[in-house]
């Protein structure tokens, strides 16, 4: 406990009423008056030395000032009042304060509550009014960045409410948030960090704060209840340093507002650690963002449910997304194209139940609680404990992702201020180039919450050159998070049943090779060290290491997601599944190409300069074969230092060709093996769709077939359908290998054949479902079958003579 009156020296008295004064006088914040009295006096002596020195000062004063002194007076007043308010241990209402004092003086919890009853019914962002604090809030400043002189004058200048930085302005604008920060003892509500961990454009921070009581931010660690089912996931060594980092940094954000984050190590679970904290606090309410992991998503339902039969109001909302996935619905847009991402921008458009928002303010300081729960220390949670050598020595194998990363708040900001002015302007025809940064590099940051999406969204709409490759990014974001709620076993379980029965290679010495990129292909292995140092690597490159491990060294593409997830600083479940799925071949829009690893250095690190950067054992190769040091005279290899084999790897597989036609031979054999899943008419893969799309698709209550499924074609490479037909074919005329980047002709053409295809599936499908619904009737009704040698309405064929008519009617 702070200081008591008997310990508070006359001087520091002296101190706050210069203080106090000041505040009179517009001279100073009368929130750097509460915090400079709150050290000086002391939490218990506060109250009444508060009003004390404060009153007679104000009285003096509202004789003599101008109105706008009278707002401060007022303002000063208002928190004196609050104070004692505290100290009586009751709620002061509107009525309460305006009568107390003058009209002008409030209660800030008041404020808070006005906002609140103004803004109407809060349940999501289409709720919220144009006069709701938040949007008040809003109208001050959309950069949360305290330095945006580095931003270019349009982002700011359209920004909705560009930061006024004079104290008049938001004065007379009555803009500016006012927020005790004096300890009080009503009852506090918890903060329940999970991943938004920022303070500016926060949406649950701001919806505590309209709450109008303490608030008491915490975070828990529960490591058993972070971790999905059959695959560990989201807890990567990489991703938990910088969940560390990131914590320390949010608390360093907090203490800034005047309040500091609580962590706790939940031992048995997130529940029992949240029991724990309400009856230690008498916390009367837990906010949360909502997260979206099926089986965080349970815990949270199951914890929400248990506190609020103990009376603890429990809230969750949405920010993690631009938009809430389970507000997304393809009702009006259908299922064709599903897995894409225009597919997706279709549905969002469509329904716009949950509007995006604007950004909002950093609020200038947090209420505070009378008491402060325990908790622990950071660093007992675990989360960047090195390993130790025999010797006691630390392996600190995280040294190069601390030098390569700022992990705070404002280290975002920095990243986006340093896009917005350079490496937007290359986006959208070079963001492949691993040899320069043209890409944001925020990935880690929007995984932890540091930066919010919507932020994001604003911050490239009012950007001078305004890709929309870019945004289409966070629609892609968006588009895992949709996949991931309405496919739960995304991360572990290939979505193309006939996949699941692939011949995957077990070689572990490959897997290894592939992991501390020692594969002999200088792309490949520049790529998987930077992982490796950084935690990171560009969007291009995991294309190009994915394909290597899954079309050429043949090993499950799950493997490539848990090193993933181990090695990634931005390692995140939805996008990652997604991901790698649609790399394995087995996700609802799997890719259209092959990336070679040799080839595709020469779209993304033409002179090398990438190679060389990570494995500098090559810099000395000329540009054209630093890509293909095998290639290089034995002559040339001596004078640049390399052996290979010896100083680098030789190449784990040197017949590239033939893996990759094994590749194509072992997805042709799972293809004609389980013809239950390709369409017949159109080669298509089939898909089961969750009960929650049909039911989009085909209205309530109706089903597929009488297992519930509606098998749905999708989007399936071209090569794979041609090879079914054709399985001796040799020269595939729709190879995938890519010699270079995707060709914007070449996605054209096979967006135009996915979707002819698609119509055709479609119409063969619902013919289908008509036939067994058909037959079902007849048999329930007691009907017998129609005689054999009738023909029904689809002929009975075989099943590749079937695709062989669906594909011709492909070339017509
Ligand atoms: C096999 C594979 C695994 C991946 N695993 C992850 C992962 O675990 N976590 C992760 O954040 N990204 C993942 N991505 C997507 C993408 O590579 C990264 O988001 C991107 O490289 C991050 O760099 P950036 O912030 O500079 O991206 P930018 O190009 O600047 O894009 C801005 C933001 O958009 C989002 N975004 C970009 N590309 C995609 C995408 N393809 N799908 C979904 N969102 C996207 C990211 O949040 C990114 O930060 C993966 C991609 C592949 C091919």
């Amino acid at each position: 406990m702070p200081a008591t009156d008997s310990s508070r020296p006359a001087a520091h008295v002296s101190r706050v009423q210069a203080m106090v004064t000041q505040v009179l006088l517009g001279t100073m914040e009368p929130e750097e008056l509460f915090w400079g009295s709150l050290s000086l006096l002391g939490l218990q002596g506060t109250q009444d030395t508060f009003l004390d020195l404060i009153e007679p000062l104000a009285q003096e004063h509202a004789l003599s000032q101008d109105q706008e002194a009278k707002e401060d007076e007022a303002l000063a007043l208002a928190l004196a009042l609050s104070l004692q308010d505290a100290g009586a241990g009751k709620q002061m209402t509107t009525e309460e304060s305006s009568g107390s004092r003058s009209q002008d003086v409030k209660c800030t919890r008041t404020l808070w509550l006005e906002a609140n009853a103004s803004a109407g019914p809060r349940d999501g962002w289409s709720s919220r009014k144009s006069n709701s604090m938040s949007e008040r809030a809003n109208s001050c400043s959309l950069l949360p960045c305290t330095d945006n002189k580095n931003v270019p004058e349009e982002v700011t200048a359209s920004c909705p409410g560009r930061a006024k930085s004079s104290r008049r302005k938001r004065r007379s604008g009555k803009q500016q948030l006012a927020i005790s920060r004096f300890p009080s003892f009503l009852k506090p509500i918890l903060l329940w960090f999970r991943r938004d961990l920022r303070v500016s454009d926060n949406p649950v921070l701001i919806a505590s704060l309209e709450m109008g009581v303490p608030i008491i931010p915490v975070f828990l660690w529960c490591p058993k209840e972070e971790e999905g089912p059959g695959i560990t996931v989201a807890t990567g060594g990489a991703s938990k340093y910088w969940l560390h980092h990131a914590l320390l940094c949010l608390n360093q954000s907090l203490e800034k507002l005047g309040s500091h984050l609580v962590t706790v190590e939940a031992e048995t679970s997130s529940l029992e650690a949240l029991q724990g904290l309400a009856a230690e606090t008498g916390a009367s309410g837990v906010v949360a963002a909502a997260l979206y992991e099926p089986w965080l998503k349970e815990r949270d339902e199951a914890v929400f449910s248990a506190l609020e039969s103990k009376g603890v109001k429990c809230q969750l909302r949405h920010s993690y997304c631009l938009r809430e996935p389970s507000s997304i619905s393809t009702e009006g847009v259908g299922l064709r194209g599903i897995g894409s991402v225009s597919h997706f921008l279709s549905c969002c458009q469509q329904n716009s139940k949950s509007a995006l928002g604007t950004p909002v303010e950093t609020p200038p300081g947090l209420p505070v609680p009378s008491t402060w729960p325990q908790g622990c220390p950071l660093a007992q949670l675990g989360l960047a404990k090195m390993p130790r050598r025999k010797d006691g020595t630390t392996v600190d194998w995280a040294a190069n992702i601390r030098s390569s990363w700022d992990f705070s708040e404002e280290g975002a900001q920095a990243r986006l201020r340093a896009f917005l002015l350079d490496g937007i302007h290359r986006y959208e025809k070079e963001s492949c180039r691993a040899d320069a940064p043209n890409t944001s590099c925020l990935s880690p940051y929007l995984h932890f919450g540091q930066i919010s999406p919507r932020l994001l969204l604003w911050a490239s709409r009012s950007a001078t050159c305004r890709p929309p490759k870019f945004r289409r990014k966070l629609a892609w974001r968006d588009l895992a998070y949709w996949q991931l709620c309405l496919f739960p076993d995304l991360p572990w379980q290939s979505l193309r049943p006939a996949y699941r029965a692939l011949r995957w290679s077990s070689d572990r010495t490959h897997l290894k090779a592939w992991q501390k990129g020692r594969t002999g292909y200088p792309l490949v292995d520049a790529a998987m060290r930077q992982l490796w140092l950084t935690g990171w690597m560009n969007n291009y490159m995991r294309h190009v290491v994915a394909s290597f491990l899954i079309a050429y060294l043949h090993l499950p593409w799950q493997e490539g997601y848990r090193w993933f997830q181990d090695t990634l600083v931005d390692a995140d479940v939805a996008i990652d599944a997604m991901m790698w799925q649609n790399g394995g071949m087995c996700g609802l829009d799997h890719w259209n190409f092959v990336m070679h690893p040799v080839s595709a250095g020469l779209t993304c690190d033409p002179r090398g300069t990438f190679a060389r950067r990570w494995c500098p054992e090559l810099a000395a190769l000329p540009d054209e074969l630093v890509h293909r040091p095998w290639k290089s005279p034995a002559s040339m290899l001596r004078r640049a230092g390399v052996t290979l084999g010896v100083n680098y790897p030789e190449r784990i597989i040197t017949d590239l060709e033939e893996r990759r036609a094994q590749s194509l031979r072992d997805v042709v054999r799972v293809r004609r093996n389980f013809p239950q899943y390709v369409d017949q008419l159109s080669g298509c893969d089939l898909v089961p769709l969750p009960q929650r799309l049909v039911q989009e698709a085909l209205g309530s209550g109706e089903v597929a077939d009488r297992g519930g499924r509606f098998l749905l074609p999708l989007i399936t490479r071209m090569e794979f359908k041609y090879q079914t037909q054709n399985p001796d074919c040799r020269d595939n005329p729709f190879d995938a290998v890519l010699k270079g980047y995707v060709s914007r002709k070449r996605d054209e053409a096979t967006a135009f054949r996915n979707e002819r295809d698609f119509a055709a599936s479609v119409l063969s499908e619902s013919v289908q479902r008509r036939e067994r619904q058909e037959r079902e009737q007849r048999a329930l009704d007691g009907i017998p079958r129609p005689a054999t040698g009738r023909p029904g309405r689809t002929p009975r064929k075989d099943v590749f003579s079937a695709q062989g008519a669906g594909f011709t009617l492909l070339h017509n």
